[in-house]
């Protein structure tokens, strides 16, 4: 059986990040892939270099003409720019019954470019998260998204919890901006009462352009292949973790991971370098 996924995300001209990395994982994991452009980016490594967002109507069309045609097991969140794209697309996904939903709340770039609009944050809040399955916030995002602060593993499952009251049935707050800490690790917890760690070691490397994107990519790829919660997520993580560690050193700035690395490496099978917690 044909597993479909759908990306709702900007474009990425670098191909590292967005729309690209989306499309890559899937194909990557075996799941096709569909898409909804929110936002062209001009991009490399180096950074954001303008962003022209599309109208919602034309989100919401290419929504529509996918969900009218394909079953479309579960659907991811990118870069959605601002309150009157999230509105529309979240209209969509009521329309279309409510599919599985990754939210990875994407805000700002690392060279500082804003990916949602300041005020738009508040459109996530209150229509996104209430229909997402599971989100996926970095660590400035989970602040963001809270307003709390996170200096530790005990905030970060404050802020996870959080989410879930805000209506999320999953969070994974990713620690990969926690620089000082030896692991990079991600907290996971859901309304079912989990809560698990999962962790690899840290790369010592620049080039982690998109690994927010290809990690929820690879979770949405997983969710929609059949896997369960908390699976995907330990799945996403082993797929990050090839990406970033056999790096493909392209571009002068952060530069993109390698999307085929865990295929290349033996996919699950490959086991090394993560461990969960409960
Ligand atoms: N240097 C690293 N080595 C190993 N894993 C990492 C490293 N940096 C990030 N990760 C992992 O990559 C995934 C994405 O995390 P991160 O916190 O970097 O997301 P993000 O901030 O959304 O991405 P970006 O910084 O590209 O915007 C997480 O699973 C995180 O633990
Ligand atoms: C079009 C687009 N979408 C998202 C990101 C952030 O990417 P990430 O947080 O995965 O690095 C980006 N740089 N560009």
């Amino acid at each position: 059986m044909t597993h479909v996924a759908m990306t709702i995300a900007g474009s990425d001209s670098g191909g590292g990040a967005g729309i690209q990395a989306d499309l890559k994982t899937f194909q990557e994991l075996g799941v096709f892939g569909t898409s909804a452009l929110t936002a062209v980016t001009a991009q490399n490594t180096l950074g954001v270099h303008g962003v022209w967002p599309l109208d919602p109507e034309a989100v919401t069309a290419q929504m529509d003409a996918v969900f009218d045609d394909f079953r479309v097991s579960a659907v991811k969140t990118g870069m959605l720019f601002s309150s009157d794209i999230i509105r529309a697309v979240a209209r969509s996904l009521e329309k279309a019954g409510r599919p599985a939903l990754i939210v990875d709340p994407v805000m700002i770039a690392k060279g500082g470019a804003h990916l949602l609009q300041r005020e738009a944050a508040e459109a996530l809040v209150k229509e996104l998260i209430p229909l997402a399955a599971v989100v996926t916030p970095n660590i400035p995002e989970a602040e963001e998204l809270t307003g709390t602060e996170i200096h530790s593993e005990a905030d970060m499952e404050d802020a996870a919890r959080r989410l879930l009251r805000m209506g999320a049935r999953a969070a994974i707050i990713k620690g990969g901006h926690r620089t000082d800490e030896r692991r990079a690790s991600d907290l996971y917890v859901d309304a079912d009462g989990n809560r698990m760690i999962f962790s690899s070691e840290r790369i010592a490397t620049k080039d982690t352009h998109g690994t927010g994107c290809t990690f929820s990519a690879a979770l949405t790829a997983f969710l929609a292949s059949g896997k369960e919660l908390p699976e995907a997520a330990e799945g996403a993580k082993r797929f990050i973790l090839a990406a970033i560690a056999d790096g493909l050193g392209l571009g002068a700035g952060h530069g993109p991971t390698n999307h085929w690395a865990y295929h290349r490496l033996g996919g699950m099978s490959a086991k090394g370098g993560i461990s969960v917690e409960t």
